[in-house]
């Protein structure tokens, strides 16, 4: 799979974004960039609203004010173009637990190959070993670990050619070999030349262009 990006794939901006939930404001005035190279964490308290900017990053949601926007566009303007340079892993597995892992990666990835993506069965079983579900291909997922599902939905990191990670919690319930694969993943999304947006209570190391973005009762933006 693609192991680098163009230098101007990923541009992506938040100006002056507002959100209220049950009349309480989660976050005001807030901005913030993401380029190609970055990694952003988002962090704060349970409720902080770490889930909620996710989404509306993700353009999933569009319960806010203020502007966000990709290539300088108006996110929702340019949503099918967006939609084919990111992909969204949300706080759940999002499987479909009656199928098998192989089932539910051909499924996961039908909407990229329907949309060009050139994928041989091969690339789906050898994604599955990756995420060390050798063996499990043919399993229902309702009889896997919860970090066994986590790495079903997971496994699409090796296939999906975006330049662009959002991602929800993403190392819930792995063990300590699979936060090692993922912090891998990371670091080579990013060292390629993507951009990855992740919340996580997880401690990211190692990556020079990690920033935070800390929310709590006001937001504020900054190098950690
Ligand atoms: N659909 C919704 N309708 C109303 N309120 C909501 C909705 N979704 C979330 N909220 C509220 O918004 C607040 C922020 O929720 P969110 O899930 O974004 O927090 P979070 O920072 O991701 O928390 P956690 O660390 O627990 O995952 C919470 O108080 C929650 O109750």
């Amino acid at each position: 799979m693609a192991l680098s990006f163009a230098a101007d794939s990923v541009s992506l901006s938040a100006r002056q974004l507002l959100c209220e939930r049950d009349d309480r404001v989660l976050f005001e005035n807030l901005d913030l960039d993401v380029r190609n190279g970055d990694l952003l964490q988002l962090a704060g308290p349970n409720g902080a609203g770490k889930t909620t900017l996710l989404r509306l990053l993700a353009g999933l949601n569009r319960d806010y004010e203020g502007d966000l926007l990709w290539h300088a566009e108006p996110l929702h303007d340019c949503f099918a173009e967006y939609a084919a340079n990111r992909v969204y892993l949300g706080h759940l597995a999002a499987i479909k637990r009656a199928l098998t892992p192989i089932e539910n990666l051909r499924w996961l990835m039908s909407p990229w190959q329907n949309a060009g993506l050139e994928l041989h069965e091969d690339d789906l079983w050898q994604a599955l070993a990756e995420v060390q579900l050798g063996g499990f291909e043919d399993t229902p997922c309702n009889q896997l670990s919860a970090g066994q599902q986590r790495r079903v939905g997971l496994s699409r990191l090796a296939l999906v050619p975006a330049p662009l990670w959002i991602l929800d919690e993403p190392f819930t319930a792995l063990d300590v070999e699979g936060v090692s694969w993922l912090e891998e993943r990371i670091q080579r999304q990013v060292a390629a030349g993507g951009a990855v947006i992740i919340t996580s209570h997880h401690a990211l190391q190692g990556i020079p262009s990690l920033r935070r973005l800390e929310l709590g009762v006001r937001a504020t933006e900054g190098r950690s």
